[in-house]
């Protein structure tokens, strides 16, 4: 493993509508395991180390509360934040409005015009209740410049990937950067 001060620091935020599987996606990449029982989210950060591409990165990932068409957009969750992961579950199609709804208040509140960032089609092991189709969810990740992929927390498909992704949206935007400059540092208050 490589030496603390070698590792790449990344810091990656969970967000999406409320109980759609943020938190059984993050339980499941960190501790492989899946909690069947519903708890709704405050915030939590969780700190694991991931190989990708031979470089080791120290990443911190934040489960943050649901959130909705009236929730006020956290800064927290763009200032520092060097990538997104934008979870809507297959079987609920105003999730996936939510994404949309979700994207444009990062993109506002950071001034860019996009952002490293993965789409999550959630709980596929639920299929007979889907309400979102793999094109429809593959198309929004392209209007996004984004990667897309579906999952299921419980099968453990996918899951994995959903990081991989996000670091090499990551690393396609600022590539060999220890710290890895997020966009939105380019902002200019005045
Ligand atoms: N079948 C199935 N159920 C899932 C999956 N992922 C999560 N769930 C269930 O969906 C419910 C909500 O999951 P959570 O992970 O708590 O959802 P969340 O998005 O973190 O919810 P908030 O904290 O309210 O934002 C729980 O009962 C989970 O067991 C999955 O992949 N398949």
């Amino acid at each position: 493993m490589a030496p603390a001060e070698n590792l790449k620091k990344r810091k990656i935020a969970v967000l999406g509508s409320r109980s759609v599987g943020k938190s059984s996606l993050v339980i499941q990449f960190i501790d492989n395991q899946f909690v069947e029982s519903y708890y709704p989210t405050i915030e939590s950060t969780f700190a694991k180390t991931v190989k990708y591409r031979g470089a080791e990165y120290d990443c911190e990932v934040i489960d943050t509360a649901g959130q909705d068409e009236f929730s006020i957009f956290n800064s927290k969750h763009a200032i520092g934040i060097h990538g997104y992961v934008l979870v809507y579950s297959v079987t609920s199609r105003s999730s996936f409005e939510m994404i949309q709804v979700v994207y444009d208040k990062i993109i506002d509140f950071c001034g860019v015009t996009d952002i490293p960032c993965v789409i999550v089609g959630s709980k596929v092991d639920l299929d007979s209740s889907r309400q979102v189709s793999t094109q429809e969810g593959e198309k929004l990740a392209q209007s996004y410049q984004g990667a897309f992929v579906e999952t299921s927390a419980k099968t453990n498909l996918n899951v994995g990937k959903v990081f991989e992704y996000c670091l090499a949206e990551i690393e396609k935007r600022a590539p060999n950067s220890q710290t890895g400059e997020p966009q939105q540092s380019r902002c200019l208050v005045m």
